[in-house]
């Protein structure tokens, strides 16, 4: 094992295990911080609730009256071009829910987890960010706790990764640990290739993670799934590698893409990841899928950046400083 990978795995990486309700509380009072949660969730309405209420009951309810103080002030859905009931479920379940598209509007819209998540910022109070997917049928509220540990007890880090078994449904009753295709396939060799530091790095795509708001505010985000590869690299690169930390949070389930769907995603992973090498940009931001039989389809690619959230906020109409550039454009 390379020598910086065994230090770090050493110094960065805890389990959930680690802290307790009452001491994360604690550092929060000591350090004055105050903790959002934010959910992306599109077309969620089957499990966002349970996410929202499972949150809401054991770290704000629960912790208020078993120790004095909620350790999640802020509990944010941000809907993201939903067609079904996410927002409705999610609002009854106690979350304050936005529409990505009306957040800022003058800002445009984009679909996509990343904008959903850059949105955020514009609505989010908290210094503290926690990020969790909307789609988990395996989880606890341990997810966030375990996430705010290194943030609440360690100063220099900037940026926390949840990891756990990936569990996969085959769908016939054969649960197994195999999960996370575009993680295993793509974005952990190319880390490993052209980052070699951010090799220990057990799920860099996991949606549950957690970033203080003076990093979130500095980086532009790529507006799709290539928001998780972006932050991690753009966080190691600007803060080197012992910014960033994990946690073991245990196992996890979620609802599973087709692999057609998650190519998509590998690309816009792999244009993410080739503009942070050389600075270039994919000549077009389709892609074509094609079959034996002559069957084709013709799919977009996200492949747009936003800029830097901070100094967008207290501007009423940044005009074109807020609109999104294509991947690679961006400033580094
Ligand atoms: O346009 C979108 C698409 C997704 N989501 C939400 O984002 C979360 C994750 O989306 P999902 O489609 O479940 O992603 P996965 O296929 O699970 O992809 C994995 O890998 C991605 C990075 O490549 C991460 O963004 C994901 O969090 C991670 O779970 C869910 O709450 C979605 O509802 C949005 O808010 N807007
Ligand atoms: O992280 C990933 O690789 C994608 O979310 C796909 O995960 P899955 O293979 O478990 O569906």
């Amino acid at each position: 094992m390379r020598a910086g990978t065994t230090a770090w795995l050493t110094q960065r990486t805890r389990t959930h295990t680690d802290w307790s309700l009452a001491e994360l509380l604690a550092a929060k009072t000591d350090s004055d911080h105050r903790v959002s949660v934010v959910i992306p969730a599109k077309d969620e309405a089957a499990t966002v609730g349970e996410v929202v209420a499972g949150i809401r009951a054991a770290l704000i309810d629960d912790a208020t009256a078993d120790l004095g103080a909620p350790l999640v002030d802020e509990l944010v859905v941000i809907d993201s071009d939903s067609e079904d009931g996410t927002a409705t479920v999610a609002r009854e379940h106690g979350a304050e829910v936005y529409r990505s598209e009306a957040v800022r509007p003058e800002l445009g819209s984009h679909p996509g987890k990343g904008e959903a998540l850059w949105k955020s910022l514009f609505v989010s109070t908290g210094d503290l960010l926690v990020f969790v997917d909307a789609d988990l049928r395996l989880w606890g509220p341990h997810f966030v706790t375990g996430l705010l540990g290194p943030l609440l007890t360690t100063p220099h880090v900037q940026l926390v990764k949840g990891f756990y078994d990936r569990v996969l449904d085959h769908g016939d009753g054969r649960p197994s640990t195999e999960g996370g295709r575009v993680t295993e396939l793509v974005a952990r060799p190319v880390l490993d290739l052209w980052w070699p530091d951010l090799a220990g790095v057990i799920q860099p795509l996991a949606g549950e993670w957690a970033a203080r708001r003076e990093l979130m505010d500095a980086l532009s985000l790529p507006t799709g799934y290539g928001v998780e590869i972006a932050t991690l690299i753009d966080t190691y690169e600007r803060h080197g590698l012992h910014a960033v930390a994990q946690v073991d949070l245990g196992a996890r389930a979620h609802e599973h893409q087709k692999d057609h769907d998650l190519a998509v995603m590998a690309a816009e992973l792999l244009a993410v990841a080739r503009a942070r090498c050389d600075g270039a940009t994919p000549p077009g931001d389709r892609l074509e899928q094609h079959t034996r039989d002559g069957g084709w389809r013709s799919r977009p690619v996200p492949l747009l950046t936003r800029p830097p959230a901070g100094p967008l906020r207290a501007e009423t109409d940044p005009g074109p400083a807020g609109a999104a550039v294509p991947v690679g454009v961006e400033p580094r």
